[in-house]
């Protein structure tokens, strides 16, 4: 059995009864805000997910979207394509369409049961889970915010090797930080508990494609042009989970930009809650606010930082709809052409997570060999680096063999989440 298959029997359904749980253990909130019309919106977000779960079970055909927000055009036109795509016609069913497409879908179909109910038309159905994450990784928070300001304070005037070196460590507390994310573990405890900067070398030969030499050249062509104003890169992080995650992400921004590697982050979100632990706008400013708040000293550093780097604007938080599609990224230009045009303005993307590889490469079954720039089929908006540990049967860029003796000695190395690829693409100069 497939582990896409097992996803959408097993794993789904468990996140809709959880879902359902939560909106139900929040039925007082409800009331208390809201009054009667908080407790009836309540039953009907249930009904209509206990519902939904039902059609999920049972198979039953994906039905279009019934709200009216900004992307359900969007979604319901994806829909029909997908249909109209079905050799004899038979209704795509939830067992029987791509598993990025009804992973995707469910999400959105829990937010429709949100804004279905106006009067909790806000809640996040996961943010239980991931503010009980951001709480349980704190001795780690701790550890890598002082790690990061220890290597600030100490950094006078460094030369490029041992820029180098501490570069690489952020980013692989970045890409190590996505193994992490609450849907592979149905919303079970995924903290982070450990010193994440020792375990970095343990974990380096888990790294199945390291491109980090390469993500540092594009950096220090940026860096070459001294004369001209343009001094550091623009780079635009494309953020997955929350909690720790999120915490090695800023951490890695602030490194870019306090050593001038970089002159602007900006960091991309989800607009609405999504594959459980993915960060919203609302989790990005809770995040910054609580490590402003904390107890622990340079931890409280970081946080004051990161919000005079948001409020100078070296920093900004963007979302776009599109993040939210079931759409792979080489639809972006047609299907969302103003941030592809926005991201064609960026010297380095740095994709995080594994739904971000899936949609780069359109979650296909290539072969493992496929050079990366193939399976990401034209889309090339900028230099971009997937940062990634694999938990979805899709890995490309490998060398000849390599999958296959993986493959011999641990049939599930691409969901295990034990391993990772740092992997860049650069576009031609002249497109
Ligand atoms: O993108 P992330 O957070 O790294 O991982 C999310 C993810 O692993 O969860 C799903 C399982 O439900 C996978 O299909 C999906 O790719
Ligand atoms: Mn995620």
């Amino acid at each position: 059995m497939s582990f896409a298959y097992l996803t959408v029997r097993d794993r789904l359904p468990t996140i809709l009864t959880k879902v359902i749980d939560t909106i139900h253990r929040n039925k007082n909130n409800f009331f208390e805000e809201h009054g009667e019309e908080g407790v009836n919106a309540e039953k009907r977000a249930i009904s209509f997910l206990s519902k939904l779960r039902n059609e999920l079970q049972t198979d039953k055909p994906v039905l279009p979207l019934s709200d009216d927000a900004e992307d359900t055009v969007a979604w319901n036109e994806y829909m029909q394509r997908q249909q109209d795509m079905m050799e004899d016609r038979q209704p795509v069913s939830w067992f029987k369409s791509p598993w990025l497409y009804v992973e995707c879908y469910m999400y959105r179909r829990i937010q429709e049961a949100v804004w279905l109910n106006p009067p909790i038309g806000d809640f996040d159905v996961f943010k239980e889970g991931k503010t009980q994450t951001f709480f349980e990784s704190q001795q780690a928070i701790m550890f890598l915010c002082t790690h990061l300001r220890e290597v600030l304070t100490s950094m006078d005037n460094p030369n490029e090797k041992q820029l180098f070196d501490h570069f690489l460590k952020f980013l692989q507390v970045s890409l190590w930080g996505n193994k992490c994310d609450l849907s592979i573990s149905a919303g079970q405890d995924n903290s982070q508990k450990i010193s994440p900067i020792e375990s970095l070398a343990s974990l380096q030969r888990f790294i199945l494609v390291d491109d980090s030499d390469q993500v540092w050249s594009a950096l220090m062509t940026l860096q070459g042009s001294r004369e001209t104003e343009k001094r550091g890169a623009r780079v635009d992080l494309i953020l997955d989970n929350a909690g720790f995650e999120l915490i090695t992400d800023l951490v890695l921004g602030d490194f870019l930009v306090s050593v001038g590697l970089a002159k602007e982050v900006r960091f991309h979100g989800k607009s609405f809650p999504w594959f459980v632990s993915d960060v919203t706008k609302k989790d990005f400013d809770w995040t910054i606010r609580q490590t402003m708040a904390s107890n622990h000293k340079q931890m409280s550093a970081c946080g004051v930082q990161w919000k005079r780097f948001l409020k100078e604007g070296v920093w900004s938080y963007h979302d776009h709809r599109f993040w939210t599609l079931p759409h792979e990224f080489c639809d972006m230009p047609t299907d969302a052409a103003d941030l592809y045009t926005d991201l064609q303005g960026s010297d380095l993307i740095l994709f995080k997570g594994d739904l971000n590889y899936r949609k780069l490469t359109g979650d296909r079954d290539w072969e493992h060999t496929v050079p990366f720039a193939r399976a990401l089929r034209g889309f090339r908006p900028a230099p971009l680096c997937s940062l990634r540990t694999l938990k979805a049967n899709v890995q490309v860029g490998l060398q000849p063999g390599h999958g296959e003796m993986l493959t011999s000695q641990e049939p599930d190395w691409m969901t295990n989440g034990k391993y990772a690829v740092v992997q860049f693409f650069c576009p031609p100069r002249e497109q």
